[in-house]
């Protein structure tokens, strides 16, 4: 396996630009996670670097080589389909040599690369089974384990779990993650699940609208989104724009903010989850607390399993609160966010939209 460089690739359908410069680098034996909401172009890139679909500009290179002009059969990229895109008159062994066999390999060597792989992928005695009598994990496994068998420069994998059950999912999470680091393989795999991202890759992408909106390590994406998007895309559900109008806070309402890099002057907005929140249902008055303070009345509680998710109205806004009891429609409650739990980012306004240090003391 080796090392994919994607050079300022612009891709599209027709006239319409679905993929606009991107550039992006996956290490040799790294996993990344590319990641965006519906419709952002995670498929479009794949087919791209697959050879599935011309690119309009750009390169894209496997190593020192560049692929971008060459078929798809060429590119020694194997893509894992969500579908898993298995042969289903054949068996689990007849699939997994499939590619070997296109390839001319002899037989004795796709009999030894076969039962190797079968072994990788726990699927051993069951080589003579039909592909339609497996469950849709051992199927998917199947499908990764035909993928590897050409021996790819890098593999990419399309939701390559979203068919399968919640805990059939977390499961074959957890083996190809295993084989990953067990193999080394350089991988690319689109999800647009959270959590999936961060618990399978070493770095992740996160896509918008077919541009980059930042690569980093989970932890770097999940503290230190690099903007509103990914903040938000990353669970900091309640956002506020500061400093707040007057009109949108009523009388018996507050907002308060101690925080360096927030003033009266310049326009931000603050994101953050509501896992963060500290929410009191006695109004205390303790003005040395520092970070973000919301006075607001209790609109309703809805029970999570381990807590309850507590809709708090303060003026206009609504932000939310986990909470470990029930509180009636009503009860005035204090919430406050530390401040190294705010994102905040300049207004779209001002000129751009970078994050402003949130990790500041107050
Ligand atoms: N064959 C096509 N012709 C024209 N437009 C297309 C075609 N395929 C996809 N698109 C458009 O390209 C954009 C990106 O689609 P793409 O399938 O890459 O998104 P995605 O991020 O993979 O979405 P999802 O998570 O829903 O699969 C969308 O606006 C989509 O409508």
């Amino acid at each position: 396996m080796t090392r994919l460089h994607i050079d300022n690739l612009q891709v599209g359908y027709g006239n319409k630009r679905i993929l606009n410069n991107i550039s992006l680098t996956v290490e040799q034996g790294e996993m990344m996670a590319l990641l965006g909401p519906s419709g952002c172009g995670k498929t479009t890139l794949l087919n791209a670097l697959c050879g599935f679909l011309p690119i309009k500009q750009g390169d894209i290179f496997v190593g020192q080589r560049t692929i971008s002009h060459l078929p798809a059969e060429k590119r020694n990229i194997t893509m894992v389909f969500q579908s898993y895109a298995l042969w289903p008159h054949m068996t689990v062994a007849q699939n997994i040599g499939y590619g070997l066999k296109v390839q001319k390999i002899k037989q004795k060597e796709i009999q030894t690369r076969v039962k190797a792989l079968l072994d990788i992928v726990k699927l051993t005695g069951l080589e003579e089974e039909k592909v339609t009598a497996l469950s849709g994990g051992q199927r998917q496994r199947v499908a990764l384990a035909r993928a590897l068998a050409i021996r790819p420069d890098v593999l990419v994998l399309d939701e390559p779990l979203s068919n399968l059950d919640a805990k059939v999912r977390l499961a074959v999470r957890h083996e190809i993650k295993a084989l990953q680091k067990q193999l080394g393989f350089t991988s690319l795999i689109v999800t647009h699940d959270q959590e999936e991202a961060l618990v399978m890759a070493d770095r992740v992408a996160i896509l918008n609208q077919g541009n980059i909106e930042q690569v980093g390590t989970p932890e770097a994406i999940y503290h230190a989104p690099a903007s509103a998007f990914v903040a938000d895309f990353m669970g900091a559900d309640n956002h506020l724009t500061w400093p707040i109008h007057p009109s949108m806070v009523g009388d018996s309402s507050v907002i308060t903010i101690s925080h360096t890099d927030v003033s009266q002057q310049r326009q931000c907005q603050i994101y953050f989850r509501s896992e963060d929140v500290s929410l009191s249902p006695r109004l205390t008055d303790d003005d040395k607390i520092s970070g973000l303070m919301i006075l607001g009345e209790v609109m309703h509680s809805a029970f999570l399993g381990h807590d309850y998710r507590i809709s708090v109205r303060c003026g206009a806004h609504t932000f939310q609160a986990n909470y470990q009891d029930n509180l009636p429609e009503a009860t005035s409650v204090r919430l406050h966010v530390p401040a190294h739990a705010l994102h905040i980012f300049d207004h779209p306004s001002e000129a751009s939209n970078a994050p402003l240090s949130n990790a500041v003391s107050v």
